[in-house]
């Protein structure tokens, strides 16, 4: 088999909310279409890639870098030893060739862009759910039928007001969601533990709503979130401080008795295994939530999965952020923890397939082959009017 056509270009996923450290007018992501000579029902076979939001698109690395190394390897350099299939591992010691370690980030979201489309292609190829495929290659064998999720938003509004906060959070429920997050650190502490009571007039269920400070806190001000906010006993407190400073991040688990989350913007193995080595992270309770797509890919993912076991933590302790089809995937496969949704916010790329509803905070991997974005007429609009 071989890659007869790299297509990328921009998709801009700009709109007007903001968390506690950037807003999102000119957010934008990274589409590829990986196309090959594999034909399964009487068409090509095609691999879809796009980063989550949070980092923007990599058009340029893209283009100068990563596409060209894969346009340049020929075809015995990226299949698996039946040649009918790729080989995600050996690609993704192609993309990196050159590259030296450390400083992980952006070009690690363009490589798993990359990443994504390649095992969109692998389990095309099988003609299986990529769940299906990870769980028998690195899981048990078997999926998780249904993986929890919940929905992400809660962010700050121009025109912000607590009714359209619970409205939001209304919205949530209806949809079939039972858990929820929303940001904090956008306004003083008495501000933000009243959109907490907002919410929680509409949620009830302190254990059902966690919340996201994007890493804006320095240590005394997280301290001052976690008294605030520890007598709710919310689900998790997110990225409090800088999501490089452990020491923030040792000083909360400390202080606070409810469970922390963090590993968004943690994108490479060795990153994590420093998380586990000076965070003070705890195995029964925190949540990591490194996300495959802007970390250089499920490739790398997995090792950061060994890291996690090294340190005595559960695929359980894992629920990813960005809201993609991909980590949902993953989720069912390895048998993490839930994963991440955007009902209402970075449309199309965020929710899933138009087939699964949301039933009671949980939702089924469609029975399409790879990703299934194909089951998801939005997303599949968007990337055609982008690539084709
Ligand atoms: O607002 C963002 O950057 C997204 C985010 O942190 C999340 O989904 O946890
Ligand atoms: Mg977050």
């Amino acid at each position: 088999m071989k890659i007869t056509d790299i297509r990328e270009a921009r998709a801009s996923i700009a709109s007007p909310i903001a968390n506690a450290y950037i807003d999102f007018s000119k957010m934008d992501v990274s589409v590829v279409a990986i196309h090959t000579d594999v034909i399964r029902d009487g068409e090509p076979v095609v691999g879809y890639g796009f980063n989550s939001n949070g980092r923007y698109a990599q058009q340029g690395l893209l283009r100068d870098r990563f596409i060209p190394r894969l346009r340049d390897a020929t075809a015995e350099m990226i299949v698996d030893e039946t040649g009918e299939n790729l080989d995600p591992f050996r690609i993704w010691e192609i993309l990196m060739q050159n590259e030296k370690p450390g400083g992980h980030g952006e070009r690690s979201v363009a490589v798993g862009v990359l990443d994504m489309a390649v095992w969109d292609i692998v389990a095309k190829i099988e003609a299986r759910p990529l769940a299906q495929v990870l769980a028998e290659r690195f899981g048990d064998g078997s999926t998780d039928a249904r993986v929890a999720v919940y929905a992400a938003g809660g962010y700050y509004y121009p025109d912000d007001d607590l009714e359209r906060l619970r409205e939001e959070m209304r919205g949530y429920l209806t949809l079939g969601y039972t858990a929820t997050k929303m940001k904090i650190g956008g306004v003083p502490l008495a501000d933000d533990l009243r959109r907490i009571d907002a919410a929680l007039e509409v949620i009830e269920k302190p254990e059902c709503l966690a919340v996201d400070a994007n890493g804006r806190f320095d240590e005394a001000t997280t301290l001052a979130y976690a008294r605030g906010m520890e007598h709710y006993g919310l689900r998790w407190f997110e990225e409090a401080g800088d999501p490089l400073d452990y020491e923030i991040q040792k000083a909360l688990g400390k202080a606070y008795s409810g469970a922390t989350a963090t590993g968004e913007n943690l994108f490479s193995h060795q990153d994590v295994r420093n998380l586990m080595r000076y965070a003070g992270m705890r195995a029964d309770r925190d949540i990591l939530q490194m996300d495959p797509v802007l970390s250089y890919g499920l490739v790398e993912y997995l090792r950061m999965l060994d890291e996690l076991r090294a340190a005595g933590f559960s695929t359980r302790n894992c629920i990813p952020h960005g809201g993609h089809q991909f980590a949902l995937n993953i989720a069912a496969g390895l048998k993490l923890g839930g994963n991440e949704s955007y009902p209402r916010v970075f449309a199309p790329f965020g929710g899933f397939a138009d087939s699964t509803p949301i039933e009671d905070g949980q939702v089924r991997i469609p029975d399409v082959p790879g990703i299934g974005f194909e089951d998801k007429a939005a997303l599949m609009d968007t990337l055609r009017a982008h690539l084709d």
